[in-house]
């Protein structure tokens, strides 16, 4: 898969394409199903499929300060499409002159004028240009100015699985939807939405150092990247993966019981990510690290004292290991 950022990378006698467009941000089961379409399309013509997606946010730069949780890094976003079978990622730059556009120069600007494309497949609620004002009756209508063809995909919607056991809602799978609910702790229905567990990433700082020496439980403190989907504060159980420096393959995933939350047993004020990784003795400082969220346990507790806490960790670890199904 090629990568591309803005257009100016595009190669000298590019042909047609098929393209998708959104942001794409949590490459759910919805984009899942919309992506396989247009890498379809993109085979039956014998042509690239282009994903073309946006950084930073849309949002961030319509309104300042409104940058939503990011589900995915742009790296795994890559990662993920990739998988698909898309043949170029192309992020463009979100700034104040792309969103303010107009629907109409953006078809015949990037998609007709860059891109060549033959056919465009988005999702039914796809808006475009400036205020959002190109919808998909729009889209059709320049595809048949310009000559390009438009595919109009139904929005993917089933069942959820939820934490609390009242599943067989169904819903409209949407990265704000995956959002609420890790933002609730529900990382069960995420991962119903997503189609794969809910993976955070980030680099392994030092904390406060108490964990190991006092607790007897040493953790791995995350620092992640700004706007990250971090779940309610709690204790979930959750597959830890690192990667040492240099290397480019991921090691085995392991089991972890993960704290997310202020310590307040220790009146600590800062929100941190802390990972107890099972069964190993290792030094994670400075590693790249993936957390892929399995299930919360419980909500983050104040403890009279050091013991009890304790005690509540033991059992964490005991509970931890059953969700995940490992033994001693
Ligand atoms: C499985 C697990 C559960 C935890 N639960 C709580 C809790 O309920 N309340 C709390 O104040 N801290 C909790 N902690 C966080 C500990 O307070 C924290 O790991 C400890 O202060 C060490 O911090 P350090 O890594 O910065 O040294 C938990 C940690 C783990 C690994
Ligand atoms: N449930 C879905 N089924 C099929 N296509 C979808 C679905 N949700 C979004 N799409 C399409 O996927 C592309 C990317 O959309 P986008 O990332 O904006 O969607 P989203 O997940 O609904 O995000 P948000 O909730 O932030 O609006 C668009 O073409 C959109 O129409």
């Amino acid at each position: 898969m090629q990568r591309w950022r803005g257009l100016d990378q595009l190669p000298g006698g590019w042909g047609r394409c098929v393209v998708t467009i959104g942001v794409f941000d949590g490459v759910h089961r919805g984009h899942q199903k919309l992506i396989a379409h247009a890498v379809q399309q993109a085979r039956k013509r014998g042509v690239p499929c282009v994903l073309m997606t946006f950084d930073p946010h849309p949002a961030e730069v319509v309104r300042p300060g409104s940058h939503p949780a990011q589900l995915t890094t742009l790296q795994r976003r890559a990662e993920l499409v990739e998988q698909l079978g898309v043949d170029v990622f192309c992020v463009l730059p979100f700034t104040r002159e792309l969103s303010r556009v107009p629907a109409e120069g953006f078809a015949h600007e990037i998609l007709v004028e860059k891109l060549h494309a033959a056919e465009v497949v988005v999702g039914e609620n796809f808006t475009f240009g400036h205020k959002a004002a190109g919808n998909i009756e729009l889209l059709t209508k320049l595809g048949e100015r310009f000559g390009f063809e438009v595919a109009s995909d139904a929005l993917v919607s089933g069942p959820v699985e939820r934490s609390d056991e009242t599943d067989g809602t169904s819903v409209t799978f949407s990265s704000t939807y995956i959002r609420a609910c890790i933002d609730a702790g529900d990382v069960v229905a995420a991962a119903s939405a997503l189609g794969r567990h809910h993976r955070i990433e980030g680099i392994v700082v030092r904390g406060a150092g108490r964990g190991g020496k006092e607790l007897g439980f040493p953790t791995a403190n995350l620092s992640t990247p700004d706007y990250t989907a971090i779940p309610a504060d709690g204790v979930y159980a959750a597959w830890f993966t690192h990667r040492r420096r240099g290397a480019d393959q991921p090691g085995p995933a392991m089991p972890a019981a993960v704290s997310v939350g202020s310590n307040p047993t220790f009146s600590g004020t800062e929100r941190t990510v802390e990972a107890f990784v099972l069964d190993v003795d290792a030094d994670f400082y400075g590693e790249h690290v993936d957390l892929d969220f399995v299930q919360r346990l419980r909500a983050m507790e104040r403890y009279e004292s050091v013991e009890a806490l304790v005690e509540q960790m033991n059992a964490d670890v005991a509970e931890t290991r059953r969700v995940l199904g490992v033994h001693e």
